[in-house]
């Protein structure tokens, strides 16, 4: 494989917060296609590498590459703007604004006619907004919540909530779509509803960046993983490596969990 199949490359990040180093020199490789899955015990670092890495927050070093060009995560529109696209874990959609319109909200990033077009409802402006909201119903049926399309955001259930993220992420047109632990708070219903809906978001040619706390819906679905523990990277690889790791065994069973 060449290294044009390398969408994102992250190297050498720490993060310290006071006196707790919450990430000690991480990083990983996702390849194009991929569904890469990022586990570990609670408070192991998951969620500041995810905010590392989408803009959130500043590490105290580390190199970032998108498609083999530098680029730095000082903040999260410009994060979007290269092409990586976030949900997270507590749902932040636009709670009174309607299902479509979070959706096309997602996709004013990519559109062109800017504040003259939408102040003087020009031409230009009203097709592209025609065509924003074909692409967003589009989206929503493609997530499975078509028929929810102005329904406003708070009356959805919370796994169509976190389906109506996926949809916003996705209008990015992002390189990389990077969930947040995404079956958090899920049925078991909801969760092969999902499992299906990521499975076909690889299937349709993009890249997954995925946290979860369900071990098995990681291993089902992931082509590589990497197991932080106290900030550190224990282990990376296959789902059926990984899970023989004795030290993800051992820092899986140290927090008191199983690790299948
Ligand atoms: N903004 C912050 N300020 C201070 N400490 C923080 C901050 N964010 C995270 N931490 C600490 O950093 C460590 C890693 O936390 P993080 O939330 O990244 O872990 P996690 O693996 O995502 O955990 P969980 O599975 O519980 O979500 C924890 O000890 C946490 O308390």
């Amino acid at each position: 494989m060449s290294n044009s199949d390398i969408i994102l490359k992250v190297a050498g990040i720490s993060k310290r917060f006071g006196g707790l180093q919450a990430l000690s020199d991480v990083g990983i490789e996702i390849r194009r296609g991929q569904v890469y899955g990022l586990i570990g015990p609670n408070g192991a670092g998951k969620t500041t590498f995810f905010n590392v890495i989408t803009g959130l927050y500043t590490p105290d070093s580390g190199s970032f590459e998108l498609e083999g060009k530098a680029y730095s995560p000082t903040a999260v529109h410009e994060v979007a703007k290269a092409g990586i696209a976030r949900t997270f874990q507590n749902i932040r959609l636009f709670a009174e604004m309607t299902a479509l319109e979070n959706v096309m909200v997602g996709r004013h990033i990519r559109t062109g006619s800017g504040l003259f077009g939408a102040m003087f409802r020009t031409k230009s402006f009203r097709d592209e907004e025609e065509q924003i909201r074909q692409r967003a119903l589009q989206l929503l049926d493609y997530v499975g919540i078509g028929k929810y399309a102005d329904y406003k955001a708070r009356t959805l259930s919370y796994g169509d909530q976190r389906r109506l993220e996926i949809a916003r992420a996705l209008a990015t047109e992002p390189k990389l779509i990077a969930l947040d632990e995404p079956a958090a708070g899920m049925n078991a219903t909801e969760k092969v509803v999902l499992r299906e809906l990521i499975d076909r978001i690889r299937k349709d040619g993009r890249t997954i960046l995925l946290i979860e706390h369900d071990v098995k819906l990681v291993m089902g679905l992931c082509d590589r993983v990497t197991v932080l523990d106290y900030g550190k990277q224990i282990a990376e690889g296959t789902p059926y490596d990984v899970q023989r790791n004795e030290k993800v065994i051992e820092a899986y069973l140290g927090a008191g969990h199983a690790a299948h």
